[in-house]
């Protein structure tokens, strides 16, 4: 398995000194940015735009942006996206009207594509499109809001999926996103995801280097 990485959600930062905050977490050794837009339509939570992530790419943010598309309809929004900085570009297939069409968007867009399964999305969504996915997101939570709890029956889902992508031989990153925490990382890699969006868990903490480095730890037991 690839290395694993570590991507904190920013919808727990501080809105009001966002650039500061995401230098902070990546100096504190985060690898991605995971970039939650919300659209109080599809999910009942409204949050940040591509004028956002292009004020990150502005203030000097270099690492990878991996904006989590919580929108419906989701086409229009993903070449301003991409032209505003974004690295990968994930999105609910349920939000899609042409799941195959959204996904070759990204990819001519210059990004790296990948769907968001819900909690109780089934995972035949994926059936017909794996060799278009740089990533399978999971979401242990329904989405629309940091600090929820991680939901069980991810785990289970998660051992699927991995299996599939390593049946189908294609490049696919496996992230789980909701209620990851320093104490239930190692069971999730374990799991099989490869990558860790988490909010709450690392933004609430008063040092972001102290739980990051604790997540790394408990990952090393599983990369070991
Ligand atoms: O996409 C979402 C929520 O919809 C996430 O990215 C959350 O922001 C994760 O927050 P925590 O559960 O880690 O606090
Ligand atoms: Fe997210």
């Amino acid at each position: 398995m690839r290395p694993f990485l570590i991507a904190p959600s920013i919808l727990s930062a501080d809105f009001a000194r966002l650039g500061e905050d995401v230098d902070a977490v990546l100096n504190a050794g985060a690898d991605v940015v995971h970039f939650d837009v919300m659209d109080n339509h599809y999910v009942p939570n409204l949050t940040i735009g591509p004028m956002v992530c292009q004020a990150l790419r502005n203030y000097g943010v270099t690492a990878d942006i991996d904006v989590h598309l919580m929108v419906k309809p989701v086409d229009r929004i993903i070449p301003d996206f991409a032209k505003a900085g974004a690295s990968i570009i994930t999105f609910h297939p349920e939000a899609s009207e042409h799941v195959d069409r959204t996904l070759q968007l990204i990819k001519e867009s210059g990004c790296k594509a990948g769907l968001v399964l819900n909690p109780a999305t089934p995972l035949h969504y994926l059936d017909h499109v794996m060799d278009k996915l740089d990533v399978i997101l999971l979401m242990s939570v329904n989405p629309g809001f940091g600090g929820q709890s991680f939901i069980p029956s991810t785990l289970d889902k998660l051992r699927q999926v991995r299996k599939l992508i390593d049946d189908s031989g294609f490049d696919i990153r496996l992230q789980v996103d909701g209620g990851v925490k320093v104490d239930n990382i190692a069971e999730i890699a374990a799991a099989g995801a490869d990558m860790f969006v988490a909010g709450s868990a690392i933004f609430n903490a008063p040092d972001y280097k102290t739980v990051i480095d604790e997540m790394r730890s408990e990952l090393a037991s599983i990369e070991a």
